[in-house]
């Protein structure tokens, strides 16, 4: 990177700044919530929403639980306009929901803003102009007193209109690139308007401080805020209002710092949509509260439902890592991490806990509608028995035993490794029992009898290369009559035979399954496993199908 030097610093900090807001760590309320996604979202579109899209997109944002929305720019074009009319003509605003527009400074906009807003039950006109030093000088060409004039014009203007109209409408004023301005200036252009709009207890304006361009880091803009609800005019009849943009990444980080350094208000984006690198993802920030305890009063319990409109209606789509919402972000495919979630998991079932504390998961897949069946623990080359073995317990119910997950374990990353791919649960399955269960190669295992004296003795039918016969075997226990049959009678030699059985209790099936291991010679193991209606029955054909892997058979 050779340009480094053609870049400065364009923020302005708080020299001195008192930073009050550093002794917090976390948000402890929520705010008041702003979507705009059907304004600075829909803008910034490759194709903007038609009418019918922001209509289905403005009831999914009601159903969340937004009670504030920018609906759009009205002046921008006509499906803006007729948008505003059909949410006011067609009656679609609830009352608890207050619906919200934008406008330039500029008187023709603005009159067409209102034209616009006709018969609103209430409405927040949002003003806004720039403020920042590139935009004075480069855009506007206008000194500080003139970008002042300009806004002080539309704020007298926005008012004169409501009074006129005697609508029910609140003012919302942004210094648009405010953190690019100097701090005393963006005081003083917002105190202008402060001095016009006259807020009141019952109708407070919003003072909204948006990044619009992302260029500091977020303990910069936390000072910016502080400073601001230290010199607003009358602050305890003002709204402080974020609008974080993302450019450097840092949209969530603004927002949650400037609510501690003071604001009360958030405006952001579902998922994160917005001009360029997007505003801030108020999913993100919701469900950051709501990860430390604290309701965030808007309702993201079905994300997957959510995102399908989304990425219909925008043709978006949400980022595999999105936080709390990407398809990936609570699927573990390492072993370690796997093996941690599944004892998390089971923690959790045991010791009946109403907290949620599974490592490496911040939040309940549940509660965002994520299932844990399949979502949460996925088998590649990367994965471990601890996972797989979970994963077969949970959805298939195999209670495998723990020194046979291992073995399972290597199995089938061997397998995903080899085939270069994600092995879906299904597949895992299939391969489990095509593996361990019901082996009969090279001895097929046709009939068994036990007679019980003090002892028990069994009589085995089998076939052995093409071969009917007979053995016999003495034990204490059944397992033991049939495991002495096939050392002493087949010449066999393994040892140290491992056993556990258990009822299969998914399914619609009542059967049992039995699990056999053993150590051949050289100490290796080798797994069995049987599933028959008779629990007898499925530990015979278990030790057979170790006995047969031991041999090399199938
Ligand atoms: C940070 C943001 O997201 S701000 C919102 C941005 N969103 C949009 O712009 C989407 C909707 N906008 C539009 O459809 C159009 O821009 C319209 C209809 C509003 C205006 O259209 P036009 O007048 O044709 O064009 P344009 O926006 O380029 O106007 C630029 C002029 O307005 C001035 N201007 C721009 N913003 C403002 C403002 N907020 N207040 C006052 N004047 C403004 C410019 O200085 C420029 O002035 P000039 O004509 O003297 O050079
Ligand atoms: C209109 C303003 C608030 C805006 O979108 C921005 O500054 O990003
Ligand atoms: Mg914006």
């Amino acid at each position: 990177m050779k340009h480094a030097n053609k870049y400065q610093r364009t923020y302005f900090n708080v020299e001195n700044a008192p930073m009050r807001w550093i002794k917090k760590d976390y948000v402890d309320h929520a705010p008041i919530w702003c979507s705009v996604d059907l304004r600075d979202g829909n803008q910034s579109l490759i194709i903007p929403m038609s009418l019918e899209e922001k209509l289905e997109f403005f009831k999914m944002l009601v159903k969340v639980g937004f009670k504030e929305i920018e609906v759009g720019f009205p002046a921008a074009s006509e499906t803006e306009y007729e948008f505003l009319r059909a949410l006011i003509d067609q009656n679609l605003i609830p009352d608890d929901v207050t619906i919200q527009v934008l406008t330039q400074a500029r008187e023709h906009i603005i009159r067409k803003t209102f034209d616009a807003l006709k018969g609103a039950k209430k409405a927040i006109v949002h003003l806004y102009n720039s403020t920042s030093v590139a935009q004075r000088e480069q855009v506007f060409k206008k000194s500080k007193e003139e970008i002042i004039q300009i806004a002080v014009d539309g704020a007298k203007l926005i008012k004169s209109i409501a009074d006129e109209t005697k609508g029910n409408y609140q003012f919302e004023y942004s210094p648009e690139s405010f953190t690019q301005t100097e701090m005393d200036f963006a005081a003083d252009i917002c105190n202008a308007v402060i001095d016009v709009l006259k807020p009141t207890p019952e109708n407070k304006v919003i003072i909204n401080l948006p990044v619009t361009v992302q260029v500091s880091m977020p303990h910069v803009y936390a000072n910016q805020i502080e400073y601001m609800c230290d010199h607003l005019h009358e602050r305890e009849n003002i709204i402080v209002s974020l609008h974080p943009h993302n450019d450097r990444g840092c949209g969530v980080a603004d927002s949650e710092m400037g609510l501690l350094a003071g604001a009360d208000r958030i405006e952001g984006t579902l998922f994160g949509n917005g001009e360029r690198t997007g505003n801030v993802d108020i999913i993100t920030l919701a469900m950051n509260m709501y990860s430390q305890g604290v309701e965030p009063n808007l309702d993201f319990t079905n994300i997957p439902e959510i995102i399908e409109v989304y990425e219909r209606v925008t043709r978006m789509h949400v980022y595999e890592r999105s936080p709390y919402s990407g398809e990936l972000v609570f699927a573990a495919f390492s072993g370690s991490h796997q093996d941690a979630i599944a004892k998390g998991m089971k923690w959790r079932e045991e010791k009946q806990l109403d907290t949620w504390t599974v490592p490496y998961l911040p939040v309940d897949p549940q509660d965002v509608g994520r299932q844990y069946d399949g979502g949460v623990i996925r088998i590649n080359s990367q994965s471990g028995k601890g996972g797989i073995g979970y994963l077969l317990e949970q959805k298939y119910g195999y209670d495998t035993p723990k020194e046979m997950r291992e073995d399972i374990g290597y199995l089938m990353k061997g397998i995903s490794d080899h085939r270069h791919q994600e092995l879906k649960s299904d597949e895992i399955l299939e391969i489990f029992k095509q593996e361990y269960f019901n082996k009969t190669m090279p001895i097929h295992m046709l009939d068994y009898h036990f007679v019980r004296t003090n002892e028990v003795m069994v009589t085995l039918t089998i076939e052995m290369n093409g071969e009917k016969r007979d053995i016999v075997g003495r034990g204490n226990g059944r397992l033991d009559a049939v495991s002495n049959a096939i050392t002493s009678s087949l010449n066999i030699n393994y040892k140290d035979l491992l056993y556990k059985e258990h009822a299969l209790t998914k399914g619609s099936t009542s059967q049992a399954v039995a699990y056999v291991g053993i150590h051949d010679e050289k100490g290796l193991m080798y797994w069995g496993a049987g599933i028959h209606d008779d629990i007898i029955a499925a530990s015979v054909i278990a030790l057979f199908s170790a006995v047969n892997r031991l041999m090399g058979g199938k």
